[in-house]
C-alpha cells in the first residue's frame, strides 16, 4: 500500500489528456470529478489503487446508468428525425439518424430494413448509386415491407440506369494510387515497415525511431494495422466501431445494443470476439465514467484475455512479474504473426509519465472501470477470486498508464470528434516541432510518409499538433525536447538567417501550385522539397512541406473514397 498523506493535494481540474497527439482535451466525465473531487477530499491522493477501487464500490448507485435498450418506437421517431433532415437536404446528418434508428430497430424488425431504405435515398440523391444499391440489397434483407417494395424496386432501376448512362462517381474518381502502401524495399520481419528503421533508445525522448539509410520524400514507410482503436462515442453512427471506416455511414448495428456499429459482418465479429462481448450491455454506464475514448485502455486487458484464451491464469502467470519491463516490437517476426506476442509486447511498454501529476486520474479512470466491468455478467465469470480481480486491477491501472503514454488521436471530422488507435509501430514516433514524417491514420491502417528527406542516423519524428511553420494553440502533455524548442526557436526564427530559395525555384513554387489536379500539385510539391532540400529549412520550403501534408492527406481521403465504392461493387451488387 501506497498511503501518502504528505504529498499536497492535486487539483482534479488538470485532467489526462486523451493522448500524446496534440489534440485537444477533453473535460473530465462528471461521474469521474465528482467522485475524484470526493476521494481528494480525503487527502490521501496517492493512496493504492485497491483504495481507490473500494472507495468506488462505495458509490456503487453513482455508477448506474439507464441502459437503452432496442425499441422499434424510438427507431421510428429517430428515423421521422433523418427524413426531416433529408427533406433539408442535409444529407450527412440524415444518414447519422437513419443509422441511430438503425441501431434501435429490434432484431428482424421491418424497421431496419426501411432504415437502409431511407439511406439508400439518400444516396441516390448524393448521385452514389453504388452505395444506393448497396442499401436497397440490404433493405431486401432486412424485412422491408412488402407493401413498400415497388418504390425500391424503381429506386433500383433508376440507380442502375445512371451507372449504365455513366454517372457513376467511380468513373470520374481518383484512382487509388501508390499513395497507399508501401514503396520502398520492407524489413523481412516486419514486412509493413520499411527496411532500415530500426528502435533507439533516447535519454530525452524514450524509445525512438531512427533512420540506418536514407530516405527520400514520399516514401511510405509504414503501413501498419493498429492493435486496437476506439472512437468517442458521438461518432458511433458514423463510423465503424471496429476499424473506424466512414464506409459513407453505410454500417450495420451491433444486434444486440445500441452503441455500436459496423463496416461489415467481418469487423462487427472481430469486434466481438475481442473486446465487445465485454462491452456490450453496459456502454452507457462505461460512457458515463470515461473520457472520449479512453476505453481503449480496459480493451487492451480484455484483448489480451481473449488472446489468452480466456484464461486468466495463464495471462497472470505470463504477465503479472513483466509490467513496465520494456518491449521492442522489432524483436517480434510478424511472418509468423502471432498477436499474443505482440500483446505482451505492448503489456512490458516502459511508460514515462506526463508533466503535469495526474496519477490520481489514471487510479479514478481505473477503478472507475473496474467497478462498471465486473458488473457484466461475463466479466464475472471470468474473473473469479480475489487474486484475479486484483490482477484485472493491476492490469486496468498500468494500461490506462501506457495508453495514455502512447495512443495517437486523430481528429475524424469537422466537429472535431475523436478517434484514437494504438499499434506496436506508429505509437513509438517521438514529437518534433520539425517533424521528417507525417502520420496518415486511415480505416484500419496507419500509413505513414516521408516528408523530407532523412539522412542515415537521424531519428524519425511526426509532429503531434505544433510545427515550426504552423503552431496551433495546442498542449502537448510533456516538455518538448525537439531540436526546435531545444534551440529556443519559433516559427521563422528556426530559418537560418539569409537562407533563400534561388529565383528559379521560386518560378518553380508558382508552378506546383497551378497544377490541374491535387495528384498532379502532390507529385509536384514532393519533387519541389526532394530537389531543394539542401536549403532546408527555409520558410517556403517549410509552406511546401506544409501543403504537401496537405494534400497527402486530402489524395489519401480520396483514396479511401474510392476504395469504399470498389468495395460496394465488390459486395455483389450490379
Ligand atoms: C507516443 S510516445 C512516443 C514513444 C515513447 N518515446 C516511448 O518511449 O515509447 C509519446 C511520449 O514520448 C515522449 N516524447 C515524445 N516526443 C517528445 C519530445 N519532443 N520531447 C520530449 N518527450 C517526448 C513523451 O514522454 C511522450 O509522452
Amino acid at each position: 500500500m501506497n498511503l501518502s498523506t504528505s504529498a499536497p493535494t492535486p487539483s482534479t481540474s488538470t485532467a489526462p489528456q486523451p493522448g500524446p497527439s496534440g489534440v485537444k482535451p477533453s473535460p473530465p466525465p462528471k461521474l469521474h470529478t465528482v467522485l475524484l473531487e470526493k476521494f481528494l477530499a480525503k487527502g490521501v491522493p496517492n493512496a493504492d489503487i485497491t483504495v481507490y477501487r473500494d472507495f468506488v464500490l462505495q458509490h456503487d448507485a453513482l455508477l448506474e446508468v439507464l441502459e437503452v435498450k432496442k425499441s422499434n418506437r424510438t427507431a421510428v421517431a429517430i428515423r421521422e428525425a433523418g427524413n426531416r433532415l433529408f427533406l433539408e437536404k442535409k444529407y450527412d446528418e440524415a444518414l447519422e439518424k437513419y443509422n441511430e434508428s438503425i441501431c434501435h430497430a429490434e432484431f428482424n424488425s421491418e424497421h431496419l430494413g426501411m432504415g437502409y431504405a431511407n439511406r439508400s435515398a439518400v444516396y441516390f440523391d448524393q448521385g452514389e448509386y453504388e452505395f444506393a444499391l448497396y442499401n436497397i440489397m440490404l433493405a431486401r434483407k432486412h424485412n422491408f415491407p412488402e407493401e413498400l417494395r415497388s418504390q425500391l424496386l424503381q429506386r433500383e432501376i433508376n440507380s442502375r440506369e445512371k451507372i449504365i448512362a455513366g454517372q457513376s462517381k467511380i468513373a470520374g474518381q481518383v484512382p487509388p494510387s501508390s499513395r497507399i502502401g508501401l514503396n520502398v524495399e520492407v524489413n523481412a520481419k516486419l514486412p509493413f515497415v520499411a527496411k532500415g528503421i530500426a528502435m533507439k533508445y533516447y535519454p530525452e525522448f524514450g524509445r525512438g525511431l531512427v533512420a540506418e539509410r536514407d530516405f527520400n520524400t514520399g516514401d511510405v514507410i509504414l503501413d501498419e494495422k493498429p492493435m486496437l482503436m476506439a472512437v468517442e462515442h458521438g461518432l458511433r453512427y458514423s463510423v465503424c466501431s471496429y476499424c473506424t471506416a466512414s464506409f459513407r455511414k453505410s454500417l450495420i448495428p451491433c444486434p444486440n445494443c445500441v452503441s455500436c456499429m459496423y463496416c461489415s459482418e467481418k469487423c462487427l465479429e472481430m469486434d466481438h470476439r475481442f473486446t465487445h462481448r465485454f462491452e456490450c450491455g453496459i456502454m452507457e454506464r462505461l460512457r458515463n465514467a470515461s473520457f472520449n475514448t479512453s476505453i481503449i485502455t480496459s480493451r487492451l486487458f480484455f484483448y489480451g484475455l481473449t488472446l489468452f484464451g480466456d484464461n486468466l491464469q495463464l495471462m497472470m502467470k505470463s504477465c503479472w512479474d513483466t509490467f513496465n519491463s520494456g518491449g521492442n516490437p522489432f524483436d517480434l517476426d510478424y511472418t509468423q504473426y502471432d498477436p499474443l506476442e505482440e500483446f505482451k509486447t505492448m503489456h512490458k511498454v516502459k511508460f514515462r509519465l506526463p508533466k503535469a501529476n495526474i496519477e490520481h486520474h489514471y487510479r479514478m479512470c481505473a477503478a472507475l472501470h473496474y467497478a462498471i466491468f465486473m458488473k457484466h455478467p461475463l466479466v464475472q465469470s471470468l474473473v473469479v477470486g480475489k487474486t484475479y480481480q486484483g490482477f484485472m486491477l493491476q492490469c486496468l491501472l498500468n494500461y490506462t498508464r501506457v495508453v495514455f503514454f502512447l495512443m495517437k488521436d486523430t481528429l475524424a471530422d469537422p466537429q472535431n470528434r475523436i478517434i484514437s488507435f494504438l499499434s506496436p509501430i506508429a505509437t513509438v514516433f517521438n514529437h518534433s516541432c520539425d517533424p521528417n514524417v507525417l502520420i496518415i491514420p486511415r480505416a484500419s491502417r496507419i500509413v505513414t510518409v516521408v516528408l523530407r528527406p532523412i539522412r542515415k542516423g537521424e531519428q524519425l519524428t511526426s509532429s503531434y499538433g505544433p510545427t515550426w511553420w504552423d503552431i496551433p494553440n495546442l498542449p502537448l502533455t510533456f516538455d518538448c525536447r525537439c531540436v526546435v524548442c531545444v534551440l529556443g526557436k519559433k516559427g521563422s526564427d528556426w530559418c537560418p538567417a539569409g537562407r533563400q530559395l534561388p529565383a528559379d525555384a521560386n518560378r518553380e513554387l508558382k508552378r506546383v501550385c497551378d497544377q490541374a489536379d491535387d495528384v498532379a500539385m502532390l507529385n509536384a510539391a514532393q519533387q519541389f522539397i526532394q530537389r531543394y532540400a539542401a536549403l532546408y529549412p527555409e520558410v517556403n520550403l517549410g509552406g511546401m512541406v506544409k501543403l504537401f501534408h496537405m494534400l497527402l492527406i486530402k489524395v489519401t481521403c480520396c483514396e479511401t473514397d474510392a476504395r469504399d465504392r470498389m468495395r460496394v461493387l465488390a459486395a455483389g451488387i450490379i
